[in-house]
């Protein structure tokens, strides 16, 4: 028998697989391997033995034993065609059976072809089981039958199958599991990151089953997958992990493998990965699938990364915020992922970096519109007309400033409040500085992800903290206005940005221009925050300058 081991190393300071040796023993056989790579990160070891005990003498390495016995992966047989894109179909573009239809439709719009399709929830699954969990944990056991978003996901799921005409079978098994999951929240009476994750996994673990399933039915050979079991491999902060680099070749391995001897479109979870130390279900943040997405993309080194949406492609600005925002044709990586870390609900704040790595293109489209031209994010584009790009605001921010306490030319007051921030690890998003004082902003995403005891604890150590050396000012309910646009310009946008303000009776607190040098951040307060962006957008989009 040949047992195939996968070696996950993470990306830790010093961490080298250069002179690891792994020893294998098992009944009658001892032997060891020495592996030979010098900078990566993850090596597949071939051994021929019997049951294999494996030691391995570096900590941070995990070893998972394979049971595939199939190791060789040839990339083209079947067809002879490999895989060319991945189609990302976010929860709105899957909300209910009609829905799933009209994406199958779409893809088989596309003869020529071959993508993997990765998934979301259905519609706002997510939300809904995370009320559930919320209220399992205060509902007693015998009352969990009633969680009204139960009922609704069971009644979504069960509904779709029978309108997609495929067993309820496909589902029935995690609607079983969901069930049995909320009672046992109930009788812990705790809800847990780890738990969260393993309880909204169950979304995106169904809506697959039932596309896939769907998909074999009008004869079109699909396999579902749960990024977890292919090599989705993360780090353990549970609603916020980190894809590893391990994840690369074992997804592609799987993927390509897999394909090469069945054709069969692969239908993926977005969302999901696997702890490395853990093994247990994690997820990449709200919105995840994007980067499921675009982490296949550059997995396979395809050529193309579609992410269809519910608009057409990224707007000028959040459609909920002005109606009349127009979609931007073209954005380059750092462009967009600009956008994303500032608070565009449209793409992952992360998902740009492996598109960027794999210089693959990325695509946002429309799925209730799918002639639209959407948006293509590449390396690169012409700049010679471009402006400003895109609006963005980030609400309910907090605000510090942080003036010293010591005379002017005080030296080392930098360097010693922001030893301050990371001893308590805390990151800042926007920052502006004179000698004495420092005007900064909170990173939301970095305290959302805590529970709220734990993020008040951390603002009250910071204060104490920085009012060793500073007086201190906390400003809340701020918002962040990102204008993204073509730094070339820069003052061109602020003159006319200046002029906006004005004339709105706008006042700015803070002002700031980002060192990726396609964004200028202005912060403002959160009442004046919607308004600014509606004048902005106005004076920028909609007037001939
Ligand atoms: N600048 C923007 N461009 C496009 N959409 C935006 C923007 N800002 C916010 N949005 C919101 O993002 C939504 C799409 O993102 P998301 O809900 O994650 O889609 P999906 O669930 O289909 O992946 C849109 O419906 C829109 O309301
Ligand atoms: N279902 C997850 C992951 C995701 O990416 O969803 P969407 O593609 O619908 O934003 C969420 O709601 O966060």
């Amino acid at each position: 028998m040949t047992a195939s081991l996968q070696l996950y190393g993470v990306k830790a300071p010093g961490f080298a697989l250069s002179s690891k040796r792994l020893e294998f023993g098992s009944k009658g056989i001892s032997n060891s391997v020495t592996l030979a790579a010098s900078s990566a990160v993850f090596r597949t070891v071939e051994h021929s033995c019997r049951n294999v005990a494996l030691r391995v003498s570096c900590e941070a390495v995990r070893v998972d034993l394979l049971e595939r016995q199939d190791t060789e992966i040839c990339n083209s047989s079947g067809t002879g065609k490999d895989l060319t894109c991945v189609m990302k179909f976010g929860g709105s573009s899957v909300a209910s059976a009609e829905r799933m239809k009209e994406v199958a439709n779409l893809i088989l719009s596309f003869p020529d072809e071959r993508p993997v399709i990765v998934l979301s929830a259905m519609g706002k699954t997510t939300n809904k089981l995370l009320k559930a969990g919320e209220k399992a944990v205060t509902c007693g056991v015998t009352n969990v039958e009633s969680i009204e978003e139960l009922s609704f996901i069971k009644e979504l799921h069960l509904r779709t199958a029978h309108e997609l005409g495929v067993e309820t079978t496909v589902v029935e098994k995690h609607l079983e599991g969901l069930h049995q999951l909320l009672k046992g929240i109930s009788m812990m009476k705790e809800l847990t990151l780890r738990t969260r994750d393993y309880l909204v996994s169950f979304g995106e673990c169904m809506s697959t089953r039932l596309f896939s399933a769907y998909l074999n039915k009008i004869g079109h050979k699909s396999r579902q997958y749960d990024a977890f079991e292919i090599g989705f491999i993360t780090t353990d902060d549970f609603t916020n992990a980190d894809i590893l680099e391990a994840t690369y070749p074992a997804v592609s391995k799987t993927l390509v493998g897999d394909w090469s001897k069945e054709n069969a479109v692969p239908v993926v979870t977005g969302f999901l990965g696997k702890g490395w130390r853990s093994c247990a279900v994690t997820t990449l943040g709200r919105g995840g699938s994007d980067l499921t997405a675009t982490t296949i993309g550059k997995a396979l080194g395809l050529r193309e990364i579609q992410v269809w949406k519910d608009v057409d492609g990224v707007l000028t600005c959040d459609p909920n915020i002005y109606s009349g925002a127009q979609s931007v044709p073209y954005l380059t990586f750092d462009e967009a992922a600009e956008l994303a870390y500032f608070g565009a609900q449209v793409l992952h704040p992360l998902s740009m970096r492996p598109a960027r790595d794999g210089d693959i293109p990325v695509r946002v489209k429309n799925s209730y519109n799918p002639t639209a031209p959407g948006t293509v994010i590449t390396r690169s584009r012409d700049m010679s007309k471009a402006v400003l790009t895109s609006i963005v605001l980030k609400r309910n921010v907090t605000m510090l400033d942080i003036a010293s306490t010591r005379m002017l030319g005080q030296y080392g007051f930098l360097a010693k409040v922001f030893t301050t921030f990371e001893d308590l690890g805390i990151s800042v998003d926007v920052v502006a500085t004179s000698e004495v004082s420092i005007s900064l902003t909170l990173d939301p995403a970095k305290l959302w992800g805590r529970e709220l005891i734990q993020r008040t604890n951390e603002l009250d150590n910071l204060l104490e903290e920085l009012e060793k050396i500073a007086v201190v000012k906390l400003l809340q309910r701020r918002s962040i206005i990102s204008l993204i646009g073509n730094v070339k310009k820069s003052s061109q946008i602020l003159e006319k940005v200046f002029q906006v303000l004005r004339s709105n009776g706008v006042n700015v607190q803070m002002i700031s221009q980002g060192a990726s040098k396609v964004n200028i951040s202005l912060i403002v307060n959160d009442e004046e925050a919607e308004q600014c962006v509606r004048a902005l957008h106005s004076a920028f989009f909609e007037t001939a300058s």
